[in-house]
């Protein structure tokens, strides 16, 4: 399969570089508004191809877009430390401005996964962008809290001793601040995590539940304040969806896509697990959430709907 990916800075290059070890395209366009920053992590990247596999990679304008099957939008601004996600939008809007027109111009049957933040939102503009240029907005979904669930995984495997793909549970809402952890429904093994605890004789407290709940939530916050910027999780997370895509994989992700209703809120963009079943075809799934999770869910939901509303009255 044939992808492009705009913005090579830290997210796009690190998702170029994780695609080509997972194997999951066969050719790579690289754009960046700094042309010069594209050829160079082609360059480098492509020295990687022999201890992975075949693989065209390049650095390119739009046109090179032509037949790109997939098409990852990583351009534009990234958090300062301590600034929230949201606070990216009004810049990240902009940019997404100049970029949609040329790839939809050039790969008008691709898929246009976001991953520029405030990435629900940002998913949500380009959407109805894409439908405001005459083009198939349900191409455009989002690389959601596919990062954050990964980490929720992550912690509860290392603290309950199983291998993090045997642990089943989903970060839902917003990706930022509000996101929601379900912990009600988390499986490991087909056991609930009180039942799994319980079986396997661990302590599982309260507190440990807040302090893993607090390092999925505030993991990038952490890791700018240490590092300027996150992207090894987001180009792991981002590799596994192009995989995903392009190897009809009928796997369940927790991506973001606009949907017509979440909790009493209408038209809004936010993550939910989608079943990937071929290209081009994502389905959400309802979940059978606690009273006190659909509660925080519409407290996310209505959190992203206000951010859309107030940016359409001001940009209006
Ligand atoms: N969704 C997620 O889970 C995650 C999202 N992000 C987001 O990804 C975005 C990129 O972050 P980084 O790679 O760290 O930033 P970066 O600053 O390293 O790279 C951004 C790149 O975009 C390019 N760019 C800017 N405007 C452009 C335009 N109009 N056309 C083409 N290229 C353009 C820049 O030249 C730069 O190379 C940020 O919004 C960040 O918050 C980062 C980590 C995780
Ligand atoms: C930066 C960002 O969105 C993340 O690492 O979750």
């Amino acid at each position: 399969m044939k992808i492009g990916i705009i913005g090579c800075g830290y997210v796009g290059s690190t998702v170029a570089y994780a695609v080509l070890f997972k194997k999951a395209a066969t050719e790579i366009v690289l754009i960046d508004k700094n042309h010069q920053r594209a050829v160079a992590e082609a360059a480098d990247i492509s020295h990687a191809i022999p201890f992975s596999h075949a693989i065209d990679i390049y650095a390119g304008d739009y046109s090179d877009l032509k037949g790109a099957e997939l098409v990852i939008i990583a351009a534009g601004v990234n958090q300062k430390p301590g600034e929230t996600r949201l606070q990216l939008l009004g810049r990240n809007e902009a940019v997404l401005r100049q970029i949609l027109p040329p790839l939809l111009e050039n790969a008008p049957e691709a898929m246009i996964l976001m991953t520029t933040n405030p990435v629900d939102v940002m998913t949500h503009l380009a959407a109805k962008l894409a439908e405001e240029l005459g083009y198939n907005g349900h191409l455009v979904f989002g690389s959601g809290t596919t990062l954050d669930t990964a980490r929720f995984r992550s912690l509860l495997s290392a603290k309950l001793g199983v291998a993090p793909q045997h642990v089943h549970g989903y970060v839902i809402g917003e990706h930022g601040d509000s996101e929601v952890l379900t912990w009600s429904i988390v499986d490991i093994g087909g056991l609930q995590l009180d039942d799994f605890v319980a079986a396997q004789k661990l302590t599982f407290t309260d507190a440990d539940k807040e302090q893993i709940d607090e390092q999925v939530r505030r993991a990038a916050y952490v890791i700018i304040e240490g590092k300027g910027a996150t992207y090894y999780g987001i180009g792991a997370a981002v590799a596994n969806i192009v995989d995903v895509v392009a190897h009809g994989q009928k796997a369940i992700l927790t991506i973001c896509k606009p949907l017509k209703e979440v909790e009493g809120i209408a038209d809004v963009t936010l993550s939910m697990p989608h079943l990937i079943h071929g290209k081009k075809r994502m389905m959400p799934l309802p979940l059978k959430l606690s009273q006190e999770e659909r509660k925080a869910l519409k407290q996310s939901a209505s959190i992203i709907k206000k951010f859309l509303d107030d940016f359409k009255n001001g940009a209006s």
